[in-house]
């Protein structure tokens, strides 16, 4: 497990929008080579859409040959409602690059059998040889995709009733009516994302930065599900100063000193390689 530390919001986008260049044109993906990428909502990852969006512009970046896997939806809200994460990742990536809509997965919360639906989606995962890359995000309560606290840590994909904390961060896409928030989401599982080659999860604002402190300096717990991130071979957290705030004197320099200079200060062409904990 590797913790980079990065000043603000901006620059985690930026530094996780040049993380996903780099590995895929590592990759070098082709018509029988494609590079499968999971990726999460909310606001968080936001401006590396945008960063990828604007490399995909300048050329540096195709989707062509990706397979994308949304890590959740919602149960039940419109596939076409404002807040469908069916809508943000059209509208906020998928619609301005070059992706396949065929290869690009997201979870159908109005399926007629969710259970089912589920657990297509994890044979899809599967006969796409699994998932190269999973980017994640966490809630305050230091849930990841909506595994809220309490769910196993070799959870699969499944529906998932959310928790009260999460009702109440989310409630601020419903216009802050918790009512309209629905309370029910299909989420990949903890194992599902543990099963990824490699996992970078992004977390920014002083409002994550308890879950950041449970999630890297105490054990694995299943209470704060992002937590079991620890035992994966090969994960990054990538949060800003302000994330920080809950963590030891002692990790951040760890981290800082050890880490992140060595992340920027080598040319950019060679950076992120890490060798796994
Ligand atoms: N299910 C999603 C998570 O996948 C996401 O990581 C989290 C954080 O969202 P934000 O980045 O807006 O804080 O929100 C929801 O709970």
């Amino acid at each position: 497990m590797r913790l980079i530390i990065l000043e603000d919001a901006d620059i985690v986008a930026d530094w996780a929008a040049r993380f996903v260049l780099q590995r895929v044109t590592q990759f070098a993906p082709g018509p029988d080579k494609r590079f499968v990428l999971g990726l999460p909502t909310g606001g968080t990852p936001l401006g590396m859409y945008r960063k990828l969006i604007q490399f995909y512009k300048e050329g540096k970046i195709s989707f062509k040959y990706v397979t994308t896997f949304n890590m959740d939806e919602y149960v039940g809200l419109p596939r076409d409602h404002p807040e469908s994460y069916h809508y943000y990742m059209w509208n906020e990536f998928f619609k301005h690059v070059d992706i396949d809509p065929a290869q690009a997965h997201v979870l159908d919360g109005n399926a007629p059998d969710l259970v089912a639906e589920c657990a297509r989606f994890e044979r899809l995962i599967q006969e796409a040889g699994g998932v190269h890359l999973f980017i994640g995000g966490i809630g305050p309560d230091g849930h990841i995709a909506f595994n809220e606290p309490g769910s196993s840590l070799v959870s699969r994909t499944r529906v998932k009733t959310l928790a009260y904390d999460t009702l109440e961060a989310n409630k601020r896409f419903f216009g802050n009516d918790i009512s309209k928030v629905p309370r029910q989401a299909l989420t990949v599982g903890v194992g599902t994302v543990m099963d990824a080659k490699e996992v970078m999860i992004l977390i920014t604002g002083v409002h994550k930065a308890l879950a950041l402190a449970k999630a890297v300096e105490e054990g694995v717990n299943h209470m704060w599900t992002v937590s079991a991130f620890q035992q994966h071979p090969q994960t990054l957290f990538v949060c800003d100063e302000a994330a920080t705030l809950e963590l030891r004197v002692k990790t951040v320099k760890y981290f800082k000193v050890t880490i992140t200079p060595v992340c920027l200060a080598v040319p950019e062409a060679e950076r992120f390689d890490h060798p796994s904990d």
